[in-house]
């Protein structure tokens, strides 16, 4: 069988760097174009010196590609800018977008939290979110997928079964994440220097302020049938990659872990582990697993879930392949049975 030809735009980010890596080894996928803005022009291995043992195309402008030899686009790029190359593809494409511009299916949502109107609400109209374990048949028949949130997912993987079986208190749900500095991508700013985020951690949108937050409403909120509204605050740790989600519930434990087993036991990317275990961020590093562990608090009826994801891969490049084998007709786990690199 052919197999699919591929274009990454954005390919000079971090989350490009981790779709070419994955592309390359894929076993029914080929990279035919890379794109980029300030590094168009440059070979990737002039960027990321260590991919250049693979022969891949020079990186290019977007407009430069011949997009009729193109089966799927993955787009790495920033908020807003990606509505607006996506808006200049052809129709036909079948993209997958990682970025946050066609998560929010209501429009008035997308502009409280970013900002600003959206400018392609009839491309935001057919987008399909991308959580494979949730919306597969739909990420299968969508031709434009939208990845989700790092910390989003991170978070979803636990709490939609349990908020669509009831089995948790819908008013009382903490998520407490923490995330490495490559969530940050790669572009330089002062407070991503290696002497103002080492050796400490700080908080970040404090008071439900963080994008995120309004992701997790949306798909909480449809999963319970009644609004749903979380406390979620995100925290910067001083590492490389990782998402760590600490997430308090008021529920019973044992019904929260058979619940979460029942429902998981034929996903081949989340693993809910025995009872009272803490998965580390290390133990998923560069595969596309989620680790999930419940503990009961000492106060009945209290529960804390810990919830584990490298954030480039199940967190972006990595869920952004499971999507596009789905809408490829390809095996959702093809390119993805990485075992995680520890230590
Ligand atoms: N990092 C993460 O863990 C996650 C990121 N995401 C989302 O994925 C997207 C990409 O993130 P990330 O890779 O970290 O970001 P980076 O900042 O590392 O990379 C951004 C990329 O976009 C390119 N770019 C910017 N403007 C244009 C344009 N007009 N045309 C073509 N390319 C352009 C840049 O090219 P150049 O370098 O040449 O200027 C670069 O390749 C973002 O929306 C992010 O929020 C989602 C989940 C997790
Ligand atoms: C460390 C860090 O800054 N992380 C980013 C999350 C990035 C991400 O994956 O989310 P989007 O795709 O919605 O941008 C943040 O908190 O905004």
């Amino acid at each position: 069988m052919d197999k699919a030809r591929i274009a990454i735009i954005g390919a000079s980010g971090y989350t490009g760097a981790e779709l070419v890596r994955l592309v390359t080894t894929h076993p029914g996928m080929r990279i035919a174009a890379l794109a980029a803005d300030r590094n168009a022009g440059k070979p990737l291995a002039e960027i990321y010196p260590h991919l250049s043992h693979l022969d891949l195309p020079t990186v290019v402008k977007t407009e430069e590609i011949d997009f009729a030899g193109i089966d799927l686009a993955f787009c790495g790029l920033p908020h807003a800018t990606a509505q607006a190359v996506i808006g200049g593809l052809p129709r036909d494409l079948k993209v997958v977008d990682l970025s946050a511009d066609f998560r929010l299916r209501d429009p008035k949502i997308y502009e409280t939290w970013y900002g600003h109107e959206h400018h392609a609400l009839d491309l935001q109209a057919e987008a399909v979110y991308g959580l494979p374990e949730f919306y597969r048949e739909e990420i299968r028949a969508t031709r434009l997928c939208a990845g989700t949130g790092c910390f989003v997912v991170n978070g979803l993987l636990p709490l939609v079964p349990l908020v669509e079986k009831g089995v948790i208190d819908l008013d009382e749900i903490v998520i407490d994440s923490k995330t490495g500095i490559t969530g940050a991508g790669r572009s330089s700013a002062e407070w991503k220097l290696f002497s103002e985020v080492t050796a400490g951690t700080k908080a970040y949108g404090l008071g439900g302020t963080h994008r995120h937050t309004s992701e997790f409403d949306q798909e909480l909120t449809k999963a319970a049938g009644r609004e749903v509204t979380v406390m979620f605050t995100p925290h910067l740790l001083p590492m490389n990659r990782g998402i760590l989600g600490t997430i308090y519930v008021k529920g019973d434990a044992d019904e929260i872990q058979a619940t979460l087993a029942t429902r998981y036991a034929d996903e081949p990317f989340v693993q809910v582990l025995p009872m009272g275990s803490a998965p580390l961020t290390q133990h998923v590093t560069g595969s596309n697993l989620c680790r999930i562990g419940v503990t009961p608090d000492r106060r009945k009826g209290r529960a804390v879930i810990v919830s584990v994801i490298d954030n480039l891969v199940k967190g972006a490049s990595g869920q952004a392949v499971q999507c596009a084998n789905l809408m490829l007709g390809q095996p959702e786990t093809a390119g993805l049975e990485l075992a995680p690199m520890f230590p």
